[in-house]
């Protein structure tokens, strides 16, 4: 029997997309397929079952490449996959060219050379171009992800997956999946759009919003709290950029303080990417601190220290995402895409938001077991 795909289209070939590729094949080559997955199958779609068949980026060392080269090009790094026993994936699939627009930055431009797009043509002419590649490739989902703060990109590549008829995974933090109108756009057409900006599987997001919970579960008034982050990979080095950042800083405090049922003042909460550390490569450090008042007003502290390899952490995410996203086209039915994005996602619509993780996996699990028992 043939195993079932989900054919995936790649905005922006980076870390977090090496990562997805070599996690992918790594669940093909081997026999345990529960460990470091939290759905080892998604109705009848098994953890290898991701497959590339589009990829698009605007670096030099990327485009023209096949997707398995240039996942180890330009500025990426060794993500802490082990290689040795990879079977290449995506040989076949040739990088493409991307259209410029917000994407590149100018940290960015410090350290990749743009493809030059002397050719490109006009911006409609090169929106059918892209369309019609999508069509060629049957993409089912296409994941979005373009560096930190590419607000008109997104929105491009959004309208893209909606005219082209493709689901679409919103991983990076500007605010697609939250608003109400391409809500509806995806809706009425059908398809599912899932965003926005990744909760890592055990990032420090995840991690944060239990522990404000724990407080607010345990009684314990939550009076300070911060969340600094350091890493030394491309994410961290586009995010010095700080006018990139506004709506990336959103995205994570308000996935904290949603969590939190009590009242924090703004000056109370730091929660932000901190600094780029080049010798900690794709290792990602998170430091959290909770202060509050336990019973009787007695002060009680919490302090907290995270190391994550940063790109797979995202990748053991992204591979639900988009096989919930297929599976829900499968059955026609996407209404449970607000749930995935609860579990999955720092920046889910605001009607999801301040639901617990729990709550949100709950329903994502009942609707998944009911895709499977079909
Ligand atoms: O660990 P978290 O909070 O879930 O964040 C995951 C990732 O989210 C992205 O928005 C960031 O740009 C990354 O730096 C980060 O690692």
């Amino acid at each position: 029997m043939e195993t079932p795909l989900v054919r995936v289209g790649i905005i922006g070939v980076g870390n977090c997309a090496r990562a997805l590729l070599e996690g992918t094949a790594h669940y093909r080559s081997v026999t345990d397929l529960s460990a470091g997955l939290m759905f080892p199958k998604v109705g009848p779609y098994g953890a290898g079952a991701l497959e590339p068949v589009a990829a698009w980026d605007v670096d030099v060392e990327k485009v023209g490449k096949d997707l398995w080269t240039a996942r180890a090009a330009g500025q990426n790094l060794d993500v802490g996959i082990p290689q040795a026993d990879l079977l290449p994936i995506g040989q076949d699939v040739r990088v493409l060219r991307a259209p410029r627009l917000d994407g590149a930055g100018v940290k960015y431009q410090e350290r990749v050379t743009v493809v030059d797009d002397h050719e490109a043509g006009p911006a409609a002419d090169e929106r059918l171009k892209t369309i019609e590649q999508i069509k060629a490739a049957k993409v089912d989902v296409l994941l979005n992800y373009l560096p930190v703060g590419s607000q008109e990109a997104t929105e491009w590549w959004a309208g893209v997956a909606l005219e082209a008829g493709t689901a679409f995974v919103n991983n990076i933090p500007v605010f697609i999946a939250r608003r109400d109108e391409w809500r509806e756009k995806f809706r009425a057409a059908g398809l599912p759009l899932i965003g926005d900006d990744i909760k890592s599987q055990l990032g420090a997001t995840y991690l944060h919003r239990v522990l404000v919970r724990a407080f607010s579960d345990r009684g314990i008034g939550l009076e300070r709290t911060y969340q600094l982050n350091v890493g030394g990979n491309m994410d961290f080095y586009n995010m010095l950029e700080q006018d990139r950042l506004s709506s990336k800083r959103e995205s994570k405090t308000s996935a904290v303080t949603d969590a939190y049922s009590g009242k924090l003042n703004d000056e109370d909460v730091h929660i932000g990417p901190s600094d780029y550390v080049q010798f900690l490569g794709d290792t990602k450090k998170a430091f959290i601190r909770c202060e509050g008042k336990g019973f009787g007003g007695a002060p009680i502290e919490m302090d907290m220290q995270l190391t994550v390899p940063d790109s797979p952490n995202s990748a053991g995410v992204v591979i639900d995402a988009a096989r919930i996203a297929k599976l829900a086209m499968d059955r026609g039915d996407t209404a449970v895409d607000e749930w995935v994005s609860a579990w999955l996602f720092k920046a889910p619509p605001r009607a999801v938001s301040q639901e617990s993780d729990q709550v949100a996996r709950e329903r994502l699990t009942t609707w998944m077991s009911g895709a499977t028992t079909r």
